[in-house]
């Protein structure tokens, strides 16, 4: 069993590497173990692109020519997600390992995509295949928890993000822009903003922060930028608006595409607007959301319930007075230093494996 552990840790290892590249696509890593060694492995690197056990079966083609058909008959193959079943953009990986007659496949977890959660692993066994599942399968549904939160509860994962003061201030109380943290935590914002589909926030903050919202301090892809905007008080001219990314306005008063901009209106947004974005988000494949403020957006999503983690940096300083910082209700998962400030890590279902 530690040996299985072992290789599907890597298997998680590889599957990292797909973060902000694969969405809305699960990410998977893949090895294979031939006599006690990994003769290849790989990891599903891009949308649309192979699966990770597609890579790793070319490859053993590749470096073992006729020799390869042996090869897979006396091997393991390690994969962080059940193979799937169904004709996707790519055919199904679990017919694939068949084909090749892999002796035996090792499986982190189930696949909780209804047109795949246990097909894959009943077509591997019906074929022969000597399955085990469940190896580290905690760790590895965490691993995906964006993609399970978007079949199972057809939303995007939502991340809120704030920063305060020691003594719990967010912004001054005149709600002008006031830097809180430092060098660090804002080079880690934008290895998130990397990571993640999509990132929010509300018109005062664009109004008064005037935020690119895009990945300037680590190497990545911008998220879409989403506004909330009832009015259209922010103007064109506003960095929400530039061409560095894709941007998406919920206001009241129109729908409209101009170039990367797409307004969409929304009927009633003073009621259930979390909802409406969450679900108008989760049709547009948009799997993971960082909310960034400010307080009023940030309550809006924390009094519905939507939202599955907040990231809380909290620095040395106490100003005394300002717009208070939320105050959260649940156990905090983490805590850590990052420069001089903290990083706080609350999740709503306390049941991560992070
Ligand atoms: N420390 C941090 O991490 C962060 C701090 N901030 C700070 O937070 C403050 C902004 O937060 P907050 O005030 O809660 O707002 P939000 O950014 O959450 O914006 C949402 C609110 O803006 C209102 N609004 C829309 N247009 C206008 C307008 N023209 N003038 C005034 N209000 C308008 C909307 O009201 P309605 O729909 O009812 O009209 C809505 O309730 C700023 O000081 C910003 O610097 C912001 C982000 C992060
Ligand atoms: N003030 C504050 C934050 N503010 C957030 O960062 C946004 C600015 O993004 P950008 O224009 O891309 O650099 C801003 O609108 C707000 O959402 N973030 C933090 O980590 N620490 C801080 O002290
Ligand atoms: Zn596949």
């Amino acid at each position: 069993m530690q040996e299985h552990e072992r290789y599907i840790r890597r298997c998680l290892e590889l599957a990292q590497l797909g973060i902000g590249a694969v969405s809305p696509n699960p990410m998977v890593g893949a090895l294979l173990v031939h006599q006690g060694r990994i003769i290849a492995e790989n990891y599903h690197r891009k949308f649309g692109g192979p699966h990770a056990e597609v890579l790793v079966i070319e490859e053993v083609l590749e470096k073992f020519g006729d020799g390869a058909m042996a090869v897979f008959s006396e091997s393991t193959m390690y994969v962080s997600l059940e193979p799937c079943a169904h004709y996707g953009k790519t055919p199904p990986c679990a017919k694939l390992l068949a084909e090749y007659r892999i002796r035996r496949v090792v499986i982190a977890c189930r696949d909780p995509f209804d047109q795949v959660n246990g097909r894959g692993i009943q077509l591997l066994k019906d074929a022969g295949i000597e399955v085990i599942e469940g190896v580290l399968s905690q760790k590895a549904l965490w691993l995906n928890r964006r993609f399970a939160t978007r079949v199972q509860y057809q939303r995007p994962y939502i991340i809120l993000k704030w920063a305060q003061t020691a003594d719990g201030f967010m912004a001054p109380a005149d709600g002008t822009q006031q830097w809180i943290t430092g060098e660090m935590a804002k080079q880690l914002v934008h290895r998130w903003r990397s990571e993640e589909d999509a990132v929010l926030v509300g018109a005062r903050t664009a109004l008064a922060d005037n935020p690119r919202l895009t990945v300037r301090e680590w190497r990545g892809k911008n998220p879409l930028r989403i506004l909330i905007d009832k009015d259209l008080a922010v103007t064109t001219e506003a960095n929400i608006y530039d061409n560095d990314a894709d941007t998406i306005v919920f206001n009241a008063a129109k729908s409209d595409w101009v170039g990367g901009v797409k307004y969409i209106a929304v009927e009633d947004m003073d009621w259930y607007l979390p909802q409406k974005i969450a679900y108008q988000l989760y049709l547009m494949d948009i799997q993971s959301l960082i909310v960034e403020g400010g307080r009023k957006t940030l309550d809006l999503f924390l009094n519905a319930g939507l939202w599955d983690e907040a990231r809380v940096f909290t620095s040395s300083d106490a100003w005394g007075t300002g717009i208070e910082a939320p105050v959260m209700h649940v156990a905090s998962a983490s805590n850590q230093a990052v420069g001089p400030d903290r990083l706080t890590v609350y999740h709503r279902n306390n049941n991560s494996d992070g």
